[in-house]
């Protein structure tokens, strides 16, 4: 960001008109004093004087090209092929000239004579200065400008450069609210220019297109605000930067007083809407010059069309020029004087000028800074290392000497411990050690021992340090231990969810399998009862062979139902042994039965399943003692 600048504001008189000649206007009031960049205005009585001071200042017969080279608009338009947005606006009352300054066409029948010539204004001026800037910018800067024109009429918007838009009964084109912080008309047609031609194409294409109208102060006066907005975008083929940026160049609708202009119906109907919006713009002006930095005062930017348009020019992140144009003719001595105070005001807004970098490169360029500082902090601690390396070395170097000087002291105090045991030691033959010798103090060379304390230094540091470590380490290896425990039981916590799982898993297996268990059983159940049902039928038919004694019997036991029989002649031997059977079958068979029902649950209580597997059981007893009986022929 640029620092925070003002706007700058020019103030041009024109000359009195041949029509207000004739009507005999003079000017007696309104003074340019060039040398002082002042307006001075006398008071109505001509007996005080007062002088406003502006940035620059243009009389009466100023030049079209005087004005544009002796204002800031080169200077702006460099800023803005930089990546910076400026606007530059005419103000003033109707008839003041604003539409001269920013033009400069000559109007018959409401409609602009387009030549080349020297009357031309700052719009084409600085088109072809914009092209020529971009010409100057290092080759490696691509450029596009864009161009759109529009007009406020009526507090609607209209393109200028779109005449289907412009029919009878449009509803203008809406506004919107960008993430820029700044309003954007919507729809607007955009064109692409890729030189000054082709932008003043379309601006005259425009103009043709703006609404005019005659009163009695303008014969062509212009009943709209236009705004004629070229964006700039440009990129660095070779850095990859985009910068955009955005000139306005606007030529507001003037002031105007009814009972001067006499205007009536339509004409006095933009009149009212004309000085509304001029009436924002002037409360905007004396809120922004009132206010002081860090003040939250509430700006009246979205009261009117033509304020929200100029919201980023006036207060905001543009440069700006406003080009404040005075009547001279005494009967305008008021409006000039209104004109000279909002112009004074708008000397006083502060705006922020802020270079229009694409986000991407704004973050490439800040990396290539960060970049940059890493590389120095690099290079340092490069230079770091080296040093330390290089004292490593000489450390090294130094003990070695160290060592070569020490051995001849040793040998001198190992003597000298000889001497010292021979004479004073009372007990002979002790050993001694080395360290008990008492060093004799060498004097030493003032690096060398400078190089000791260092070595002391580093040592004494180098144990520090291992001392921390290790007991960071121990530490640490507690930390793990603790872990590892956790771990340990976590996972035999999951191994025993695991058994659980697999036990819930075979349940639900089973619950599900059940069916065609209870099937499988039915089935056995069936085949048993079928099975049972034809060794019933065997039995039956099977010859029962008693011995002779007995055959008298025979059929009383038949007619018992009795199914015991024998498999051979003579199983029973004789008529006790049979009486014997008879006597106790029947009750063994009871006591068996019962005892197997008090141990089992009643069979209503029973599982399906268990119900089958009840059923098979004393079917297969049954067939079983049959079977039994039949081959052996007895129980006992
Ligand atoms: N500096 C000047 N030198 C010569 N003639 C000028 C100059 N300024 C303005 N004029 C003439 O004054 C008349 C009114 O000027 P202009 O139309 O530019 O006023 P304006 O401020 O745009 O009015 P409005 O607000 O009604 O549109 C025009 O005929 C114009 O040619």
């Amino acid at each position: 960001m640029e620092s925070s600048t003002r706007i700058s504001v020019a103030i041009r008189m024109r000359p009195i008109l041949k029509e207000e000649a004739d009507q005999g206007q003079t000017n007696s009031k309104v003074f340019i004093d060039s040398a002082e960049k002042a307006i001075v205005v006398s008071s109505t009585d001509q007996k005080q004087q007062k002088k406003f001071f502006f940035d620059s200042v243009f009389d009466e017969i100023t030049s079209q090209d005087e004005l544009f080279s002796n204002t800031q608009i080169p200077e702006l338009l460099k800023k803005v092929v930089q990546g910076f947005n400026a606007t530059i606006f005419a103000y003033g009352q109707t008839g003041s000239g604003k539409t001269y300054t920013m033009e400069g066409y000559e109007y018959s029948s409401l409609k602009p004579n387009i030549k080349e010539s020297e009357r031309q204004g700052i719009v084409p001026r600085s088109v072809k200065a914009l092209f020529e800037e971009i010409k100057a910018m290092p080759n490696t800067m691509e450029y596009t400008v864009y161009c759109t024109y529009l007009q406020v009429y009526q507090e609607k918007i209209y393109d200028l450069l779109n005449p289907a838009q412009l029919k009878p009964g449009s509803p203008g084109l809406k506004m919107r609210w960008s993430k820029h912080d700044e309003f954007y008309v919507e729809n607007l047609y955009v064109h692409p220019c890729y030189n000054a031609t082709e932008v003043l194409t379309h601006f005259h294409a425009g103009l043709k297109n703006k609404i005019m109208a005659s009163h009695n102060l303008n014969s062509a006066s212009s009943r709209s605000h236009c705004i004629l907005s070229l964006n700039i975008e440009g990129v660095d083929i070779e850095g990859g930067g985009i910068i955009s940026s955005k000139l306005q160049l606007v030529d507001l609708a003037g002031s105007e007083r009814a009972s001067l202009t006499g205007n009536e119906g339509l004409a006095l109907k933009e009149s009212i809407e004309i000085n509304k919006s001029l009436f924002t713009l002037r409360q905007v002006i004396t809120t922004l010059a009132g206010s002081r930095e860090g003040d939250s005062a509430f700006i009246p930017y979205r009261d009117s069309k033509l304020t929200s348009l100029l919201k980023q020019s006036i207060g905001g992140n543009s440069f700006c020029l406003m080009i404040a144009c005075l009547c001279p003719c005494d009967q305008f001595y008021e409006e000039n004087i209104s004109t000279l105070a909002y112009a004074t005001k708008a000397s006083c807004i502060s705006n922020d000028p802020v270079k229009n970098l694409d986000p991407k490169s704004k973050l490439v360029n800040e990396l290539r800074k960060e970049i940059k500082g890493l590389q120095g902090e690099l290079k340092e601690a490069f230079e770091q290392i080296g040093m330390l390396t290089e004292l490593v070395n000489l450390d090294k170097t130094q003990i070695l000497k160290m060592k070569d000087l020490e051995k001849p002291l040793l040998a001198t105090a190992q003597g000298q411990r000889a001497k010292t045991t021979k004479n004073i030691d009372p007990i002979p033959g002790r050993i001694h050690s080395a360290m008990a010798v008492p060093r004799p103090i060498v004097p030493q060379q003032e690096p060398f021992s400078l190089s000791l304390e260092m070595l002391s230094e580093n040592l004494h540091d180098s144990v520090k340090m291992i001392k921390e470590l290790m007991s960071s380490n121990k530490k640490l290896k507690e930390i793990i231990n603790e872990l590892s425990n956790i771990k340990k039981g976590q996972d035999a916590e999951i191994a025993q969810l695991h058994a659980e799982n697999q036990t819930l898993i075979e349940k639900l297996e089973n619950v599900e399998n059940e069916p065609v268990i209870v099937a499988k059983l039915q089935k056995e159940k069936q085949e048993l009862q079928n099975r049972v049902a034809a060794l019933e039928r065997e039995n039956k038919q099977a010859p029962v062979i008693f011995p002779i004694k007995e055959r008298k019997t025979e059929w009383a036991w038949k007619s018992k139902r009795t199914i015991v029989r024998a498999d051979s002649p003579g199983q029973f031997i004789d008529k006790d042994h049979y009486q014997k059977y008879q006597s106790v079958r029947p009750s063994t068979r009871v006591r068996v039965e019962k005892s197997a029902e008090s141990a089992r649950p009643p069979k209503s209580d029973m599982s399906p399943d268990n119900k089958v597997k009840e059923d098979a059981l004393s079917a297969l007893s049954v067939l079983y003692s049959k079977t039994r009986v039949r081959k052996y022929g007895t129980f006992f």
